[in-house]
């Protein structure tokens, strides 16, 4: 039995205008009151909101231990970290590995598994849906058998995809020689040269190559390079006029036939996010949020792809709309010049955390790794500053798709990952984490604030680790959004819930079976299991938070926060 004590702690922001009682509760039936306290908010109950001092308790619930299912659905990698390097030591940052031919086998998802893979993209561009079938069905035989938590994500193809393709299997050297014959190039959809007129400027891969607009024949276009370089096969390209990019065909639909397809094969096997490419604004986002909601039992996430000029101009409406962000810096860095990269990606990054919605960066980040085995300094350079700007999850595109060196650049992206957060720790840099209020209800905002003073309680108290114990996520992201020192344990019973917080930063999705209206004895029988596996140990300090019900304090929902020392 798990006799716990606590530290009174009160939290004057949890005291709301609306509070209309305010009283130290011992009584929680079935279980004996011991020194200490917790603080607690009345949820949607009877319309009353009543801040709860609630001691901590010497629970019962063992009963539920029994019954528990053993197999406590901890990942085995996020176990191992947690014994070798301990609570602290435990990475924050997510991995997000694309699968292509260099890794898709079964050994090499393991290994990217082993690696700390936490997300497996599918790029939907590529391939056919049975390779990517195949895929799908060895990451779910390695999460079924070897006890991995590695979610899926398919990455659309996008209709506004631009990519000319010299059908020659490598990249091509184009110079800017005269008098040579011209050498044609195949567009990935007739209407590319719609709009474009002679003089304007064609741009390959952001700047790979350069070449003048210097006749226009029907669709077809003849043109000088004037800026020689390489021609990658289907490489991505962008027109500008007056030094400024000439928007794209914007009549297209984001979303293609082909994406609706892709789609519809994701949703029929169960991914948990699908990546929406050239979103240009809400719409897009709500209209497939809209389709999947309809469509599918499961909550399969909807993450927007940030990669044009017109979502930029759109971001807080397509954060708001979607469940998470992609920085796809490939085809920003088409759309935008490159050296704006740097900032927006901050900005997006900064925006994404108020609002409360995961930011993965994307694209190029050990570019070289796909040729070389070690990345330059310039790249580990980089992938720590996306680090220091607390995104959520940092992702390999050919590194890992094509490249020979997956497994080496996601241990660098480990090792620079968990260097720079340690760094952020000892410099405090958590303070310069603005907290824009996210909540409009009032047990939204308590849950928020709630989720605020826990973290700072969580820092400041030095405590090993926040339990979380959350149905659909919501306290596990708050919690997250404020990046806090201590890694944070969510316990949820859904499982879309747990594969879903694998994108979220410094979160260990943990699949139990939690009971809606016994929230002492979840945190029993979790503690107990979890000290059971020896990854607790007496004398650790668990900050426990929880929005689960509880029929103890006959409100519908309890929200609460509470300090336990492990004895
Ligand atoms: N599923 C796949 N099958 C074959 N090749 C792939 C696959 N996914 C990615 N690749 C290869 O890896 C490269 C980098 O991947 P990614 O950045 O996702 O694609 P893109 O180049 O279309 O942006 C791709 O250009 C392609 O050559
Ligand atoms: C991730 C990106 O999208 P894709 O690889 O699908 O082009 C990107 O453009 O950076
Ligand atoms: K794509
Ligand atoms: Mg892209």
């Amino acid at each position: 039995m798990a006799v716990v004590t606590g530290n009174p702690i009160i939290s004057p922001s949890l005291l709301t205008n609306r509070v209309t009682q305010f009283g130290l509760r011992s009584e929680v039936s079935g279980a004996k009151v011991v020194p200490g306290r917790a603080i607690g908010s009345g949820g949607k109950g009877k319309g009353k909101v009543r801040v709860v001092v609630k001691a901590a308790v010497q629970i019962g619930g063992l009963e539920q231990l029994k019954k528990a299912k053993e197999g406590l659905g901890f990942d085995t990698v996020s176990e191992g970290e947690l014994r070798e390097k301990g609570f602290l030591g435990m990475r924050k940052t997510k991995l997000v590995c694309t699968i292509g031919p260099a890794c898709c086998s079964l050994e090499d998802l393991e290994k990217l598994a082993l690696g700390g893979m936490n997300v497996a993209r599918l790029n939907m561009c590529h391939n056919t849906r049975d390779w990517h079938l195949d895929v799908i069905k060895k990451i779910k035989k390695l999460n079924e058998e070897k006890g991995f938590c590695v979610s899926i994500m398919i990455d659309t193809e996008g209709s506004q995809i631009q990519l000319l393709d010299h059908g020659a299997p490598s990249s091509v050297k184009v110079e800017k020689l005269e008098g040579y014959p011209p050498f044609t190039v195949q567009a990935s959809y007739d209407g590319f040269s719609e709009g474009i007129e002679v003089g304007e400027v064609l741009v390959i891969d952001g700047g790979m190559a350069s070449f003048e607009v210097i006749e226009k024949a029907g669709n077809d276009l003849c043109c000088r390079c004037t800026d020689s370089s390489l021609f990658l096969p289907r490489a991505k390209f962008s027109f500008w006029r007056d030094g400024k990019l000439v928007a794209r065909n914007s009549e297209l639909p984001t979303l293609s036939k082909k994406d609706w397809a892709d789609i519809e094969f994701g949703v029929s096997e169960g991914v948990d996010f699908i990546a929406l490419s050239f979103v240009n604004d809400a719409d897009s986002v709500r209209q497939l949020k809209n389709y999947l909601y309809m469509r599918s039992s499961r909550s399969t996430r909807v993450l927007a792809k940030i990669e044009s000029l017109e979502s930029l101009q759109k971001l807080e409406e397509i954060i708001e709309a979607c469940d998470g962000i992609m920085v796809a810096r490939g085809d920003l860095g088409v759309e935008i010049p490159y050296e704006q990269i740097p900032t927006v990606q901050e900005e997006i990054t900064r925006v994404c955390r108020e609002l409360n919605k995961p930011v993965i960066v994307a694209s190029q980040l050990l570019e070289s790794m796909v040729e070389y085995p070690t990345p330059t300094r310039a790249e580990v350079a980089d992938v720590s500053e996306a680090v220091r700007q607390y995104a959520d999850a940092l992702m390999l595109s050919g590194e890992s798709a094509i490249g020979p060196y997956g497994q080496k650049a996601l241990s660098v992206l480990q090792m620079a990952s968990s260097r720079m957060e340690l760094w952020s720790r000892e410099e405090n840099r958590q303070s310069i984490l603005h907290q824009r209020p996210l909540g409009e209800s009032l047990p939204d905002r308590i849950a928020e604030q709630i989720c605020n003073c826990a973290v700072e309680m969580a820092n400041n108290l030095g405590v090993d680790a926040i339990f979380v114990y959350t149905k659909h996520g919501q306290m596990a992201t708050l919690l997250s959004r404020n990046r806090p020192y201590p890694p944070i344990f969510a316990f949820t019973s859904d499982k879309g819930t747990r594969m879903a917080l694998n994108l979220q930063w410094g979160v260990i999705p943990v699949l139990v079976d939690l009971r809606d209206d016994e929230m002492e004895a979840n945190i029993t029988m979790t503690m107990e299991l979890i000290k059971r596996k020896g990854m607790l140990k007496p004398g650790d300090v668990v900050m426990v938070v929880s929005d689960l019900a509880s029929t103890h304090i006959n409100y519908s929902a309890f929200q609460s926060i509470q300090v336990k020392t492990v004895v």
